[in-house]
């Protein structure tokens, strides 16, 4: 990558700017506003997971830092500092332009975009609307097989954050955010219900995990989406957009576009037009409300930024990131299912991969697939799934935690998942043992606990203890065993029960019904 100073900008930015192309889709008939088409586009401005700003020094701060730490006098807007491109961020997001099959521009240009905002210290915003980063692409939805267009992929600037202090009737200001690198993903009005924006939401979010480009994080604010709908009868051009803005979670995304579709149609069936306005969302009415028509827009008055020279990309450098890219979500489900897993399973590995357990919005990828990849490598890939999804995940489920929070090691499972295998000890002890692990967070080895607590499995042979272990089982519950003798066969589940339970999980399950049934049928 070059990035040289030009001493003029040879190229006007009306030639740059190019108008979008019309993506037609066949016509989808929703009961839910029959006649009607729901037209969808969004705007997504993910923060760069690079640990220095887009133009400064200065590091990127983490949720929880002190205000106005992370501050260098170029963040500030300080007069005479000067920017210097971060190379870090363009490589990420050039990582998620690839990823987006998008082509990246051989030339780029930063333009400043005016406005005037107490968390916008320079009065402008940088990016590159004009002449962006990449051009095209799409994203591949994981249901329906429907493509979602991606107009353009460009770099600007986060702002600063406010905080409105309504006691003391002033804000508050916080320089942290200030200029760090954010990717604007800007997607064509592909979509055409809440279910659709909902899945491509989810699938870019993991995208970008899996490029390490960003946390993808809506609830911390790491990815935030601006969600453009409109509606048109059937057979009719697309209606008026209204652009809802500050929606933190992906459930209030879905509820804030069937409210905006109901008003549409309801002032359109009403003889009346839909004023384009950008729009908030109250989460308590579960209703959007007007923040600004066009009218009010303000004129960004954007302009050639004079202090950045063009941004030159050459091919040999895109190449290299191309041979470096990782696996992408839809190779890996594509690889889980080679294995022989379910779509099942292969969704809750993947979902907990990137964090999104139920009723959990978002958090890093935490390796749920690489930690799969590890056991499977010399084991039963179904055995491994079955053990990690029912098993682990279960019992972590069971404590309100996530696999974030999971002690257990790969080492530690695969040698538990192995003794079961070979039968040293059996099923229950072996989901025991994890438990064990679990709640005490133990480094132990499986083998030295399995010892240490005497799980080892009474073998096939040792027939005379289970033989102990199911006489005494018959002693204690002895009206089910008159009714096994009667010839009601599953009440001799509650025999093996109490076998297992006074041999502590020991003794193994199918073994100890032939015993039984033997002694009963005597
Ligand atoms: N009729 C429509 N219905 C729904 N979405 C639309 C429609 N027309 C355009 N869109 C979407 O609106 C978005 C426009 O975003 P873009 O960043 O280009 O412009 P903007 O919203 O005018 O500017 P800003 O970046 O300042 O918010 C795109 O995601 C596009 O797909
Ligand atoms: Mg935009
Ligand atoms: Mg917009």
């Amino acid at each position: 990558m070059f990035i040289r100073r030009c001493p003029w900008r040879s190229v006007q930015l009306h030639q740059l700017w190019r108008p979008r192309q019309i993506h037609t889709r066949e016509p989808i008939h929703d009961k839910r506003w029959p006649g009607w088409e729901v037209v969808v586009g969004i705007e997504v401005h993910a923060q760069i997971k690079s640990r220095r700003k887009l133009f400064s020094e200065s590091f990127t701060s983490r949720p929880g830092e002190v205000p106005n730490t992370t501050v260098s006098p170029y963040d500030a807007a300080f007069p005479g500092t000067l920017p210097t491109l971060n190379p870090k961020c363009v490589e990420l997001a050039v990582r998620t332009a690839l990823a987006l099959n998008s082509e990246v521009q051989f030339r780029s240009a930063f333009d400043r975009k005016h406005y005037f905002y107490s968390d916008l210290p320079a009065g402008y915003q940088i990016t590159q609307r004009y002449s962006p980063l990449a051009n095209g692409g799409y994203l591949k939805l994981s249901k329906g097989n429907i493509a979602v267009g991606i107009t353009q992929i460009q770099l600007e600037q986060d702002t600063a954050k406010s905080t409105f202090n309504g006691l003391r009737h002033t804000s508050l200001i916080d320089l942290n955010r200030a200029g760090s690198g954010l990717m604007e993903i800007v997607s064509e009005p592909d979509m055409r219900s809440p279910e659709e924006v909902a899945d491509y939401v989810r699938t870019l979010q993991a995208v970008l995990r899996a490029v390490g480009s960003s946390d993808g994080n809506m609830e911390q604010g790491s990815f935030r989406c601006d969600v453009n709908v409109s509606v048109n009868r059937h057979g009719e051009p697309h209606g008026t957009r209204c652009e809802i803005k500050n929606l933190n979670s992906v459930r209030f995304m879905m509820v804030a576009i069937t409210s905006e579709v109901f008003r549409h149609i309801e002032l359109l069936e009403s003889g009346c037009l839909v004023p384009q306005e950008t729009r908030g969302f109250d989460e308590d009415k579960a209703e959007t409300f007007k923040l600004r028509s066009k009218e009010d827009s303000p004129d960004y008055r954007y302009m050639p930024d004079p202090n950045l020279p063009s941004l030159l990309i050459s091919e040999e450098y895109i190449e290299v990131i191309r041979k470096t890219m990782p696996e992408l979500p839809d190779a890996t489900r594509a690889r889980l299912l080679n294995l022989g897993l379910s779509e099942r399973d292969a969704d809750v590995l993947m979902t907990v991969d990137s964090g999104r357990e139920v009723g959990f919005d978002g958090e890093l990828g935490n390796g749920a697939v690489a930690y799969f990849d590890a056991l499977a490598q010399h084991r039963d890939p179904k055995l491994v799934v079955n053990w990690m999804t029912h098993e682990l995940l279960g019992q972590l489920t069971a404590r309100k935690e996530t696999f974030s929070d999971n002690p257990v090691s790969v080492a530690q499972l695969g040698e538990l998942m192995d003794l079961v295998q070979d039968g040293k000890i059996t099923g229950t002890s072996g989901k025991s043992l994890l438990k064990h692990i679990i709640t005490n967070q133990s480094s132990a080895a499986p083998s030295v606990l399995a010892q240490e607590f005497s799980l080892e499995a009474v073998s096939g042979n040792d027939t005379a203890t289970l033989q102990t272990w199911c006489a005494e089982a018959i002693e204690a519950l002895p009206e089910e065993a008159e009714a096994v003798r009667r010839g009601n066969p599953r009440v001799l589940n509650k025999l093996v029960g109490k076998v297992m339970q006074l041999s502590r999980g020991r003794a193994d399950a199918q073994n100890a019904r032939v015993v039984l049934s033997d002694i009963l049928r005597r």
